[in-house]
């Protein structure tokens, strides 16, 4: 629970519910393994010393598979080189103009938001990444080596929209692929040498294309028929490449830990957390809150990103130089890139181990610096100036660059990792329209100089984002491992024989904007059981029904329906698993008719028509007032007759769990009971309800157990008996006006 200053310090507890076990098993359990879900996750504080080699012996972590995702992802750089050189060459053949790459590259954009998250939604429950891998560098041979007999444009935009898709595939997964592949405190060095391979074959690359054209004087058509064997080599040995399955080396670690603690043997998962949809995955992707803030950044920052672009016009015209001199800058950018991986990110890795933190700090003060030497190269006098100026940026690039990119991963849940770069690609595409508009104007306008200069300003707002999500990197990391315990903990506790609550909902925090009004909530609902929420205006209330209903997502804390956590799960997803609500006073809608109204709720439960109209008639039979209004606008009812016509939605869809928000609002007694009537009615078929109510006397007649909020807090969890003796309690509730009835056990007095 979030300890906070705000609001009551205690929930008391006056009888002890079956459901209240669940909830303090799971605070003992996520408390008891939490020190040692961070070592495992490499992220205690203790920097590791070995070296890579020794630790990837000791901890069984082959090399094959860094081999093996080197040449994949030299196969990538291969057949890309192959295209960027060859392009004119190529155009000339069809006849073809600048419109028509400009056109296809347009579409590849499109295709680059697409499919990373079509990937990621396809490997999120299944070890399928390094088929994916395999699968493209497959085509990357077909399509390389098809290029070479390509008959004419058409083909060629096929090929070049297929060989787009599957980088981004490949893309996609490959970062996510490697995280499980090593250890938690190898993975920084790993992602290191890795980089350090894709510089040198950067370096390399080049030379390949070069001698084919040169001194083997190849058409573009034998080149790229080398270049398919090349790719066909690389993919052959990459074959072996197996995916390990999500979370093999953190998360399934900190399970079976959680196992072993609780003296468990069996591995089997009795309750499968739902799989999200994309909109539901970017949802839990975006609540933690340093990875939002690290979006933002990368979204800002990409608004300088066509500065380059300007920059090498800029060098060009100021001081002439030619393609040769570019190559050699680009070239010493290389090795300049390569030694700062070589020296520097050995440093970021003991930064990230020793505290995460650290390293978003140090990634922002690189970039700050990057910036400024950046911004300073139009204002250098000389090229010895203004080279010095671009490799002084690049040198430190090693220090953060793989740390940054592994402490990324690490916050989001493994089999989410893949989503990450496809998020990280849909805000930076946002920044780079933004900038090319932006930079693009004002150089026409003031100047390249001047451009760059206030091209620059974003990417400092970009760096302090950055350098703020550090603060919240430790205390995301520990969610992440704390959700994990608390999974594998009601697997546990299921698979020893343990009841699972209908409703669990554990540490709630929500907030509207900067405000926070739920803080630390606790809350559960056994089966079939009848659960009254009482309290002030304003206690947070309707925001815990908004939080369990799916219509708003908490900031922290979990939501589980029947053990499964329903936490991120859309709304209408939720209505089919067995959650209703129905909401104070606007539960209809006021257009259609009161038949209509119900076959609304019939059509979302997806009835046969006959078994919907059986449904509408009990309804009717229930409320017979109902059945003479059948025909009338729900909007013309009055309140008594819409909030039966809102009962009608809980009677037809038949939810395992009903929350009713507000049903005694302004309504005549008599009216009240009936629905009363109805509520217990449905309880007793076996519906679990949570009755929100500012009249006590309502909720506490029908309900045994009861929960009191106060200021955002769960005050009191016990039975309504014990409620009606904490006069402290219920005094709060008739000094705010809300209850005409009277409560056994409060006096007038009290209440005036
Ligand atoms: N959409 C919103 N935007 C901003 N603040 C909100 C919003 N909805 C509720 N709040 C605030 O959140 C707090 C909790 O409100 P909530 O409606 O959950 O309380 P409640 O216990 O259900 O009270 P009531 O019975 O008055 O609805 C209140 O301070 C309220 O002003």
């Amino acid at each position: 629970m979030t300890a906070t200053d705000q609001g009551p310090e205690t929930t008391e507890k006056a009888t002890t519910f079956s459901v209240a076990g669940f909830t303090e098993e799971i605070e003992r359990s996520t408390a008891a393994m939490a020190e040692q879900g961070r070592d495992i996750a490499g992220v205690n504080g203790e920097v590791d010393k070995r070296s890579l080699l020794r630790m990837l012996r000791e901890e069984k972590a082959p090399l094959y598979p860094m081999l093996a995702l080197f040449l994949l992802s030299l196969s990538d750089l291969l057949h890309g080189q192959a295209f960027g050189v060859y392009q004119p060459d190529i155009a000339r053949t069809f006849g073809l103009g600048p419109q028509f790459f400009t056109t296809v590259s347009l579409i590849t954009q499109v295709v680059a938001l697409v499919v990373p998250l079509t990937v990621a939604r396809y490997v999120q429950n299944r070890p399928a990444r390094a088929m994916v891998m395999l699968v493209s560098a497959g085509l990357w041979c077909v399509l390389t080596g098809y290029t070479a007999v390509i008959p004419g444009s058409l083909m060629l935009t096929g090929v070049i929209l297929l060989d787009s898709a599957t980088t981004s595939a490949n893309h996609t997964v490959s970062g996510s692929l490697m995280v499980d592949l090593y250890p938690p405190r190898a993975r920084v060095r790993v992602l290191s040498v890795l980089s350090m391979g894709a510089i040198a074959a950067g370096l390399v690359a080049p030379g390949i294309v070069f001698l084919l054209s040169g001194p083997l004087a190849l058409t573009w058509r034998g080149a790229f028929l080398v270049l398919a064997a090349l790719a066909l080599v690389c993919f052959l040995l990459s074959l072996g490449l197996r995916d390990p399955g999500y979370g093999t080396r953190d998360t399934e670690l900190i399970r079976a830990a959680v196992r072993e603690n609780a003296g468990a043997v069996d591995d089997t998962r009795a309750v499968e957390p739902p799989g999200l949809t994309v909109f539901e995955a970017l949802r839990r992707i975006l609540a933690i809150r340093s990875m939002r803030l690290l979006f933002t950044s990368g979204m800002v920052g990409a608004i300088a990103t066509p500065i380059s672009t300007y920059l090498v016009f800029y060098y060009t015209d100021r001081f002439g130089l030619d393609a040769a001199q570019r190559a050699l800058l680009q070239g010493s950018t290389s090795v300049v890139g390569l030694l700062s991986f070589v020296l520097l990110a050995p440093v970021g890795d003991r930064l990230y181990q020793r505290d995460p933190k650290l390293i978003f700090y140090a990634s922002g003060a690189v970039s700050l610096l990057g910036i400024v030497l950046s911004a300073a190269q139009v204002f250098a006098s000389t090229v010895s100036l203004m080279v010095a100026l671009s490799l002084a940026g690049t040198a430190l690039g090693g220090l953060s660059g793989p740390a940054m990119a592994v402490g990324t991963m690490s916050l989001v849940p493994a089999n989410l990792r893949a989503h990450v770069g496809a998020v990280t690609a849909l805000f930076s595409l946002g920044g780079v329209a933004i900038g090319t508009v932006l930079i693009g104007g004002l150089a026409g306008g003031v100047g390249i100089p001047l451009a760059v200069a206030i091209g620059s300003v974003p990417s400092v707002i970009g760096v302090l984002l950055t350098m703020r999500a550090g603060r919240h990197v430790r205390a995301d990391l520990d969610s992440m491992i704390e959700a994990v315990i608390e999974e594998e903990t009601v697997q546990r506790i299921h698979s020893g024989g343990g009841r699972l609550p209908t409703l669990a909902c554990r540490g709630l925090d929500y907030s509207y904007g900067p405000t926070q009004v739920l803080f630390g909530v606790d809350f559960a609902v056994d089966e079939g059981e009848m659960v009254a929420l009482l309290g002030v205006n304003g206690a947070g209330k309707s925001t815990l029904l908004r939080a369990i209903s799916g219509l708003g997502l908490p900031d922290r804390g979990s939501v589980r329906f029947q053990g499964h956590d329903i936490t991120y799960i859309d709304a209408e997803r939720r209505t089919e698993l067995g959650i209703t609500q129905i909401p104070g006073g606007k539960a209809v809608f006021g257009d259609l008719t009161v038949a209509d109204n119900l076959r609304c709720f019939g059509y979302t439960a997806g009835r046969s028509r006959r078994n919907r109209e059986a449904a509408i008639d009990q309804v009717f039979a229930g409320f017979p007032q109902l059945a003479e209004l059948r025909n009338q606008k729900a909007g013309t009812l009055s309140g008594g007759q819409q909030q039966m016509l809102g009962m009608g939605k809980a009677l037809i869809l038949r939810p395992k769990l009903l929350l009713i928000d507000e049903l005694s609002l302004g309504l005549a007694p008599v009216v009240v009971g009936e629905l009363l009537d109805m509520v217990r009615a449905i309880n007793a078929a076996g519906t679990a309800v949570v009755l929100v109510e500012q009249s006590v006397n309502v909720a506490l007649n029908l309900a045994e157990h009861a929960y009191f909020m106060e200021k955002g807090q769960i005050r009191f969890d016990g039975s309504s008996r014990d409620l009606l003796a904490k006069t402290d309690l219920l005094r709060a509730v008739f000094l705010s006006g809300a209850s005409a009835g009277d409560v056994p056990g409060v006096d007038t007095e009290e209440r005036s």
